[in-house]
């Protein structure tokens, strides 16, 4: 993977090989496009490469610390409070006031930030959309450049798509959803562009291109003189805050806006970050608007922090839910912490989506998620995540129902307790059973995920089920626990015990499904066989990959001319 080289040795700026006219030091190894250039222009380069020079050290500092941190949870220690920073959780002190734009969140839609999906988001009637491009996007080239494009034409309001095949044109209403974006998790490169002969840093290149492009529009259009808003991924330590707090601060800087401007919520979605919410919030005080339950990530990270603990597995995915103990407890912490502090404790995701070809399961489907929403609104959460449009009406009347003409539940609702949960409740062993079918369920979605992520697609509709990076993660960790400890499988009574054989055998005939599922031409052509390869490498592997898309990655970076790259 060698660099060719498209700036001068002089030091003076000139245009690349491959078209872009970069500053000194940056490489834009992606195919060359007229639309992405005008995004890639000379000044937003330097704005990211800025962040990156300032910020590269502290980000790798702080990988090494989750590290060093995996390492003491694999030599048996337990996460934990910090009885460093016991001065924080204990002191009083609140966030900066929530801006009006975003005092009422109570349903927010997300997805991927593919042209009419943005559109059908904002129109969608949820009071927020956040736009993904972490969990539900494929991070390759087109769809990482397509997402800036749409970004910025659904902030200047101009933006449009026109279905050809429904001949239907797709256009913003006059009232539309307040947007907030999601950058990606501190841990993934993007190897398109090179700073300095390194791959930038996902998250300062999605970051730093959206709010160099829209930070004016924005809060003129849509933050009545705050924003850009942000959803913050995939941390596990109030440190990681920090560097996203000075991240803000330059880029508030740059642009000659007030300190405090740019406002994140952060999503609690790893096991280490639940004891570090005081500290999150702390770090970002002037810029936070509230946590979230990032429900499936941190089950995944549940997985991972104890992936040397055997004696801590979990059952079948579909019984891990938000009423197992510790997920309660989780959820209940957050609420508690976020309103002493003054800010939204916002809820997750459930995965049901609509059923059209089945009306029985559409509403059996729909109570589910109007079962759980019900839960989140009664515990004190002041919003709630919707993965499709069709189900913001239910959430939404759940939420109006129950929080009555308020805005939030940020001052009615449970400050003071959250003493009374304990290290023990956030870390209780999940109940449930360890079955064939759950280890087959993994396979076949894992699998298909994958299929699909190579293909660009980020979030798919799997088995009635919204499914993206952070539910396939379960069942890749879930398959790999089962595997590593040799489990002994429930409900047929006959001590069957996941062994290598056993899941070679597992993986060939959930092919055969996914084929028969599918169909034999889209098997075809699909990614299935590469993906089965890579998901049954990592379920098998002595030691846990960190993440899926990590290895995923190498395959969907394409260096042009034209060069398949491996980091
Ligand atoms: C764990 C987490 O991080 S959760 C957050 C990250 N995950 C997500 O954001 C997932 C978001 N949801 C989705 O991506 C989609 O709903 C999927 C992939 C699960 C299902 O999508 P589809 O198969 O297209 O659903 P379906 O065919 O029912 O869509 C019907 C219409 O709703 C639109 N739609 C569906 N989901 C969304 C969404 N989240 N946002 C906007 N529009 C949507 C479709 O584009 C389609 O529009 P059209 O009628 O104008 O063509
Ligand atoms: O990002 C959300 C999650 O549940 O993971
Ligand atoms: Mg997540």
């Amino acid at each position: 993977m060698g660099s060719l080289g498209i700036y001068s040795e002089s030091g003076v700026t000139k245009k690349g090989s491959r078209g872009y006219d970069v500053p000194e030091g940056v490489d834009i190894r992606g195919r060359y496009d007229e639309e992405f250039a005008k995004i890639l222009n000379k000044e937003a380069l330097l704005f990211v490469a800025d962040l990156q020079r300032t910020f590269r050290n502290h980000i790798k500092y702080s990988m090494e610390c989750r590290r060093e941190a995996k390492r003491r949870y694999n030599e048996g220690a337990l996460p934990g409070f910090d009885p460093a920073t016991k001065y924080i959780r204990d002191s009083e002190w609140t966030c900066a006031p929530v801006p009006p734009a975003v005092a009422d969140r109570r349903v927010e839609i997300t997805g991927p930030v593919e042209r009419k999906m943005i559109i059908n988001a904002l129109n969608s009637g949820a009071k927020v959309f956040m736009a993904d491009f972490e969990d539900a996007l494929s991070p390759n080239w087109e769809n990482l450049m397509r997402g800036q494009i749409n970004l910025k034409d659904a902030v200047d309001g101009t933006i449009s798509f026109h279905d050809r095949v429904r001949n239907r044109v797709y256009k913003l209403n006059d009232q539309i959803a307040k947007l907030f974006v999601r950058p990606r998790g501190w841990h993934l490169p993007e190897a398109h562009i090179f700073i300095d002969g390194e791959p930038a840093t996902g998250c300062l290149v999605d970051f730093g291109l959206y709010f160099f492009h829209n930070h004016s529009n924005f809060r003129r259009s849509q933050g009545q003189g705050y924003g850009p808003f942000f959803y913050l991924p995939k941390m596990e330590h109030s440190r990681e805050a920090k560097i996203w707090n000075s991240v803000f601060e330059r880029a508030e800087k740059m642009a000659g806006i007030e300190k405090g401007s740019i406002r994140a919520t952060v999503l609690i979605e790893t096991l280490p970050a639940v004891f570090q919410m005081n500290e999150i919030l702390y770090e970002l005080r002037d810029h936070s608007v509230g946590l979230n339950c990032g429900r499936w990530d941190y089950i995944f990270s549940y997985v991972k922090t104890f992936q040397a603990h055997p004696d801590r597995l979990l059952p079948d995915r579909v019984q891990v839910g938000m009423t197992q103990h510790f997920m309660r407890s989780y959820s209940d912490l957050l609420i508690r912490t976020c309103h002493r502090r003054g800010v939204h404790a916002m809820g997750g995701m459930a995965a049901q989506i609509p059923i059209r070809d089945d009306q029985k399961a559409n509403e059996v489907a729909l109570e589910l998620v109007r079962k759980d929403k019900l839960r989140e609104v009664k515990a004190g959460h002041d919003g709630t995540w919707a993965a499709h449009p069709g189900l913001i009406p239910a959430c939404m009347e759940v939420f109006t129902n129950n929080m009555g003409n308020a805005p939030n539940q940020i001052r009615s609702v449970r400050q003071d307790d959250a003493a009374n949960l304990t290290e023990e409740d956030l870390l209780q062993r999940p109940r449930g059973v360890r079955t064939m079918e759950g280890l087959r369920l993994n396979t076949r979605v894992g699998i298909q995920y994958l299929a699909a992520w190579l293909t660009g697609a980020g979030s798919v509709p799997l088995y009635n089920l919204m499914e993206d990076a952070a539910t396939a993660e379960i069942s890749r960790v879930q398959n790999w626990q089962w595997l590593k400890y040799g489990v002994e499988l429930d409900g047929d009574g006959l001590g069957v015990r996941v062994n290598k054989e056993l899941f070679g055998r597992v993986v060939e005939e959930e092919m055969e499904r996914i084929e028969k599922e599918v169909g034999k031409e889209k098997f075809k052509k699909g990614m299935y066989k590469e993906a089965c390869k890579m998901f049954t490498r990592q379920c098998t592997a002595p030691s846990l990959d960190d993440f899926l898309t990590l290895d995923a990655y190498n395959y969907i970076v394409i260096h042009h001319p034209r060069e398949i790259s491996r980091l």
